[in-house]
């Protein structure tokens, strides 16, 4: 196993009796991009702010970089940084004096700031934008804005919490790259997402629902375990399929993607294509053929949907 960066058990947070986060269990290796999926109010924001040391646990233990949180926060902020899910800087300051800004907060010497900043602005092609007031900059630059102030001081670990749910899907692949160079540049980081294809980009994922972590491993680790085959159905009377399919025994979940139905049968069963065709609840079926499972499958399994 390699070097650890985030440990956490039994990490819990209570607000007036209510557990936005509940027993999490973590272990988070170093040079990875480790995403927690899920839905909102899942409980992403809440972990996030714990490990950061901004916010107490109710109950549990967590160790980020090796040092104790929330009792170490104040130097562990020197180490990590965070980009909110909203848009913390500063509308009426210009990129270069927001950046400025941060650069002061982060203590770094007067000496570096300058190369410094103008290395972030030409990465995350902002420099033509320097002057530019952040509020009146797009999704997209304000992101990148973001981003860079985030790794200003070169945190050895990153938090980004929902960093593309405003962007475009250009955008948010660009975005991916940029990520990507960071981890092999050394920069281990954390990210919450409730998109499944940005789920699927990372080394590692947590799957979260109500507070609780409900499957923990890489996409592909978890396609594999998943405990459903996945069959797809096509027809002229797929809607009436749909309707008739929940009540069969056996069946996780269908819904319904483009021309095709998505059927979810539990692994038990050992041959389902020839189990769907021999039920009379699939009669006008043209198709029925046994597919790929990706993420999403797996995410309806291990949540209330799907499981059992
Ligand atoms: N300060 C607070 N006081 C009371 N309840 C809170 C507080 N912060 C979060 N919660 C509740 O805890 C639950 C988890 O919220 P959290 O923001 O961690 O979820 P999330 O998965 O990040 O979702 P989102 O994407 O909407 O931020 C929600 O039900 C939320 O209303």
């Amino acid at each position: 196993m390699g070097e650890t960066v985030i440990t956490a058990r039994g990490l819990t947070k209570s607000f007036k009796g209510f557990k936005a986060v509940d027993g999490l269990d973590l272990t988070i290796e170093r040079g990875m991009i480790y995403g927690f999926l899920g839905p909102n109010g899942s409980g992403k924001t809440t972990a996030m702010r714990m490990l950061t040391g901004l916010l107490t646990p109710s109950a549990g233990t967590a160790e980020v970089l090796g040092m104790s949180v929330p009792k170490d926060a104040e130097a562990l902020k020197y180490h990590i940084g965070y980009m909110t899910q909203t848009f913390s800087l500063y509308g009426d300051l210009t990129v270069m004096e927001n950046l400025k800004f941060m650069a002061e907060i982060y203590g770094l010497p007067r000496a570096s700031q300058k190369g410094r900043i103008s290395e972030l602005l030409e990465r995350y092609e902002l420099t033509e934008l320097a002057e530019r007031f952040a509020g009146r900059m797009s999704g997209g630059q304000r992101q990148r804005l973001a981003l860079a102030a985030a790794v200003l001081h070169e945190p050895k670990l990153l938090f980004l919490d929902e960093p593309t749910s405003a962007v475009d899907p250009e955008s948010r692949r660009h975005f991916w790259e940029q990520l990507f160079d960071l981890c092999d540049a050394g920069t281990s980081i954390v990210v919450s997402t409730h998109f499944m294809d940005e789920a699927e980009r990372c080394h590692r994922i947590a799957i979260m629902e109500a507070g609780q972590k409900r499957a923990d491993g890489s996409p592909q680790q978890l396609m594999d375990a998943m405990g459903a085959s996945v069959v797809e159905l096509e027809g002229p009377t797929l809607r009436e399929i749909r309707r008739r399919l929940p009540h069969v025994e056996g069946i996780v979940t269908a819904a319904q993607l483009g021309a095709r139905l998505r059927v979810l049968v539990n692994k038990s069963i050992a041959d389902p294509v020839a189990f769907l065709t021999s039920r009379s609840e699939t009669e006008g079926a043209t198709l029925i053929e046994q597919v790929r499972p990706n993420l999403e499958d797996v995410f309806v399994t291990s949540t209330g949907e799907g499981r059992q």
